[in-house]
């Protein structure tokens, strides 16, 4: 249970994200590959997201949370059906089999209502913060061009072409974004705000407001990710784990709130491709001779999309809504 501290790396993608060299990119790649080989975590700085976008969003998120019960329930997810967006309360949602000490909403890409796939459709966006949906939108927007660039990076660290995933998995996306508040835990209890668990596709990119509550599962150990003022928090999925051997980990995780107050997060999920296949690359030997992992799960095992891949884990994490997104 208990955590220690120590620190993860801050990477500067701002050669990835943006112009740069041949030379600067390669650097950045070389540092967010060592990161990857090690826990799966790093921070990103030199990311670019303008700081007055990320305090609206911050601020609108607050606003939301505030609302009266009643009145966040208006934009609830049975609302949202097989889209999967809106808002949960406090309990709904079982990371890793026990309800979570969180509340949320749930978005993605905007897509259109007759969108036939599970997870795709309109965002609900509630009345009562009507600033929140342009706000969302456009940081969703920024966060995409961010982890195109991150991932630009982690293609040239594993000697691909940079545009390697620009022009494969992540052509054409699927992007699903979170907001949380986690009400404060009590220190006495044994109540996580999200069980361990691992991300499923690519990439997430954490946005933390000043409260700490993140801890990662390294190989030294549960250390803290607190939050760093102007970077996110990346950390890699299992498709990059799957995609890569193993080489890349993709790290258990968990949340808990000890600070008294309440915490917002908000992580944005960059993944494959809803239709993609990603089986490993061809050149890497399985890492560990591809020993089970910390769930007993073989990630190479897996045969399917991600979109199969991503509707195994749905059904798990909140069986109440399981019947209107595999129906
Ligand atoms: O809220 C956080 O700090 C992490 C959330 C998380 O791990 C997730 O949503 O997958
Ligand atoms: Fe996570």
């Amino acid at each position: 249970m208990s955590s220690t501290s120590g620190p993860l790396p801050v990477i500067d993608v701002s050669a990835l994200v943006g112009p740069g060299t041949p030379g600067e990119r390669a650097a950045a790649a070389r540092r967010i590959e060592a990161a990857c080989l090690d826990s799966g975590f790093f921070y990103i700085s030199g990311h670019g997201v303008p700081p007055e976008l990320t305090t609206r969003l911050e601020d609108a998120a607050r606003r939301f949370f505030r609302l009266p019960a009643e009145h966040k329930m208006r934009i609830s997810m049975e609302r949202g059906g097989k889209a999967w967006r809106g808002y949960f309360p406090v309990g709904a949602e079982l990371t890793s089999g026990r309800p979570d000490l969180k509340e949320g909403v749930y978005f993605g890409a905007e897509n259109d209502p007759d969108d036939p796939r599970p997870l795709h459709g309109p965002n609900l966006f509630p009345g009562e913060v009507p600033d929140l949906r342009a706000t969302v939108l456009a940081y969703l927007d920024a966060m995409s061009g961010v982890a195109q660039g991150v991932l630009r990076g982690v293609a040239l660290a594993l000697g691909l072409e940079d545009d390697y995933f620009s022009s494969g998995y992540t052509a054409s996306p699927t992007m699903l974004f979170r907001i949380f508040h986690y009400p404060p835990a009590s220190p006495s209890g044994d109540e996580w705000g999200v069980g361990e668990h691992t991300d499923y596709g690519l990439l997430t990119l954490l946005l933390q407001d000043d409260n700490a509550g993140l801890q990662v599962h390294t190989s030294r150990g549960w250390i803290e990710a607190p939050p760093i003022s102007g970077t996110l928090v990346c950390n890699i999925g299992d498709m990059l784990d799957r995609l890569t051997g193993g080489h890349y980990r993709s790290t258990p995780h968990r949340v808990r709130n000890l600070t008294g107050r309440s915490r917002l997060s908000f992580p944005f999920f960059f993944d494959p491709g809803w239709d993609c296949e990603v089986p490993p690359l061809p050149s890497r030997p399985l890492r560990d001779g591809g020993r089970p992992r910390w769930d007993g799960q073989d990630l190479r095992a897996f045969t399917g999309t991600y979109g199969d891949y991503l509707m195994g884990k749905v059904g798990k994490v909140f069986p109440r809504l399981r019947a209107d997104v595999l129906d």
